[in-house]
């Protein structure tokens, strides 16, 4: 198979995408006409000012205008079009199913309440999954820089949403902000029956992943990459299968890795973990779920097998049901 033929098959084959924040899907087109509808200001007067400031040094440099961003967001309307933007992306990168990370605690302090947000996002999901069948998990992520307290009273106010939301994660500032901040949240949300994830190991140090499982309980790891500076953890994700989902361009965007060429995701998938490659914030760093997928190939190698081997992956590492997950594997075999 020639290198064109690979990146075809790349962007055909179904895919799953575990790691995407809704507010990092916001393309600077889409932020400036809802900043100008709503009154906003943003200290950016066109397209290509937004794009001269996505320069960034590492995570707070990015989070400062990710959250400067999301500023703009106060409608039920507003979140109906964050939402299915990204939705349309999905039909047009074979995204069959896609778990969405989603951050009330983002909007609370501009006067959003819980139920405008929800209401815009479930229309905008229904609307996709009635015209092409879009599969959507939807998972409330909580901001590790706010406390806890903060945390346990979102999760009370998500109880009038239970059915519509699987599972809980963990976002934003990781230095200074220990998962073992949150062991009270992880409990209470286990309690309620979330499934439970957490970002770890980005550019907090290993310690913070192995916090995470065992102080936390989480059945996934968002980012997990600095599990390579522990053997004894990278033993344990492998012999457990414990997932990662991997954001190859946000890592290098991020300077976790200073080039694609250093990134290590493929020797732990060659390694036997159960890796996955996600996009986490598009909008911003460059390039969605595809384009993850070809830099692999094109600075890293990335052959047919080990796409594949990541492609299953994205499903077996889903929060969808064991059926559900074996009836997207056979369609991805089905595309060979
Ligand atoms: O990569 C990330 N890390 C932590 N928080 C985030 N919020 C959006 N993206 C990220
Ligand atoms: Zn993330």
């Amino acid at each position: 198979m020639s290198s064109d033929e690979f990146i075809n098959w790349l962007k055909r084959v179904p895919k799953a995408e575990l790691h995407l924040h809704i507010d990092g899907s916001m393309q600077p087109k889409r932020m400036l006409s809802l900043a100008k509808k709503n009154g906003i200001s943003l200290p950016y007067d066109s397209l290509d000012a937004v794009q001269a400031a996505y320069a960034f040094e590492d995570l707070q440099s990015f989070l400062d205008l990710y959250y400067l961003g999301a500023s703009v967001l106060l409608e039920e309307d507003d979140f109906f079009h964050l939402m299915m933007d990204y939705l349309l992306k999905c039909r047009e990168q074979n995204i069959v199913h896609a778990e969405i990370m989603i951050e009330p605690q983002t909007y609370a302090p501009n006067g959003v309440s819980f139920a405008t947000m929800m209401s815009g996002f479930k229309r905008a999901i229904k609307q996709a999954h009635d015209q092409w069948g879009q599969s959507v998990i939807l998972i409330l992520s909580f901001l590790r820089h706010l406390s806890e307290q903060d945390a346990l009273e979102m999760l009370e106010q998500a109880t009038d949403f239970r059915d519509d939301l699987m599972a809980i994660g963990l976002a934003s500032s990781e230095l200074g902000n220990p998962p073992q901040k949150f062991s009270q949240l992880y409990q209470e949300a286990a309690r309620l029956g979330f499934r439970l994830s957490a970002h770890a190991g980005e550019e907090g140090p290993a310690d913070f992943i192995w916090q995470a499982l065992k102080g936390l309980d989480v059945e996934r790891i968002d980012h997990g990459v600095r599990c390579v500076d522990d053997p004894e953890l990278v033993d344990f994700l492998c012999e457990r299968q414990i997932p990662l989902t991997v954001c190859p361009l946000s890592n290098t965007k991020l300077r976790v890795f200073e080039t694609m060429h250093q990134h290590t995701v493929l020797s732990l998938l060659d390694r036997g973990l159960c890796v996955t490659i996600n996009s986490d914030d598009p909008a911003y760093f460059g390039g969605y779920l595809n384009e993850n997928y070809i830099a692999l190939h094109e600075h890293l190698g990335m052959n047919q097998a080990q796409a594949l081997r990541l492609v299953e992956n994205s499903f077996k590492a889903s929060f969808l049901s064991p059926e559900r997950k074996q009836a997207f594997i056979k369609q991805v075999h089905a595309t060979e």
